[in-house]
């Protein structure tokens, strides 16, 4: 007799550098873990040693906002073929350190680069043969909830300042990374079922607590009585 499989979940993590989600990504992988899930923990851009190459260059090497924008799909489609969807075939929970919400916030409000043309980019680079879990050839992979860690720019400029030193993006100024906040809010705002906002400006216990009520809420995980990040 065959086990059927449970159904893979792919959850990401967005919001400016500095919002809080490195501190808490760890601990949603282990309280997953600790209700039996397989789980794949991975990032973006990265995930797959091409993927990391090409991290490399955007973070530190200067370029254009269009090479940007085809760097970060280009990483994204290698992470989606080679991790992302054969984890969520084999039944795992994939959480991801960012996603597609990250270019359309950074090279899209961010840079400025035209959203329009960002859609036809996550089109081409989340659909495809490749991708077989789709139930159609035209099926996009998305996440299945996005936690949008929501600061305003100037406090986790505060909290960068003393953690550690900044890649190309950090070093931008505040106004940047307040158009990159309008863009993730824009992002949530046309999929709403997808977004949960998580109020980042609170102590990281009640982050926490945000977060294991966001996919407790949603059956993914059983209530966690005073689990800790
Ligand atoms: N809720 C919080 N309150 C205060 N400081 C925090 C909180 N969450 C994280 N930090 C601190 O803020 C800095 C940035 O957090 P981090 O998790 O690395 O952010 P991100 O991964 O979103 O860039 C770190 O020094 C971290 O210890
Ligand atoms: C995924 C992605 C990230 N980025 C940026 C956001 C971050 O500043 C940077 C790397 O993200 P991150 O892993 O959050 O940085 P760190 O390891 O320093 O916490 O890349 C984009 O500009 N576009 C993208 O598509």
């Amino acid at each position: 007799m065959s086990t059927a499989l449970p159904k893979g979940l792919f959850i990401s993590f967005e919001g400016i550098d500095g919002a809080g989600k490195s501190s808490h990504i760890e601990a949603l992988a282990q309280a997953f873990r600790d209700q039996g899930r397989a789980v794949t923990l991975t990032r973006e851009p990265g995930g797959t040693p091409l993927a990391e190459k090409l991290r490399a260059l955007m973070l530190h090497d200067a370029m254009d906002p269009l090479t940007e924008a085809l760097i970060a799909f280009a990483a994204r489609r290698d992470h989606l073929v080679q991790v992302i969807e054969p984890a969520l075939a084999r039944g795992e929970v994939v959480i991801s350190d960012r996603f597609t919400d990250a270019t359309f916030a950074y090279q899209g409000a961010g840079r400025g680069f035209s959203w329009e043309q960002l859609s036809v980019l996550e089109r081409m680079a989340q659909t495809g043969t490749a991708l077989q879990a789709g139930p159609s050839p035209d099926f996009m992979r998305e996440p299945d909830m996005t936690l949008w860690f929501d600061l305003p720019a100037e406090v986790a400029a505060e909290r960068l300042a003393t953690a550690r030193v900044p890649d190309r993006f950090e070093a931008q100024p505040g106004e940047f990374f307040a158009r990159v906040t309008q863009g993730y809010a824009e992002r949530a705002r046309t999929a709403p079922q997808r977004f949960v906002r998580i109020d980042a400006h609170a102590s990281r216990h009640a982050v926490w607590q945000q977060i294991t009520q966001a996919v407790v809420r949603k059956g993914w995980l059983a209530i966690m009585v005073g689990s800790k990040p």
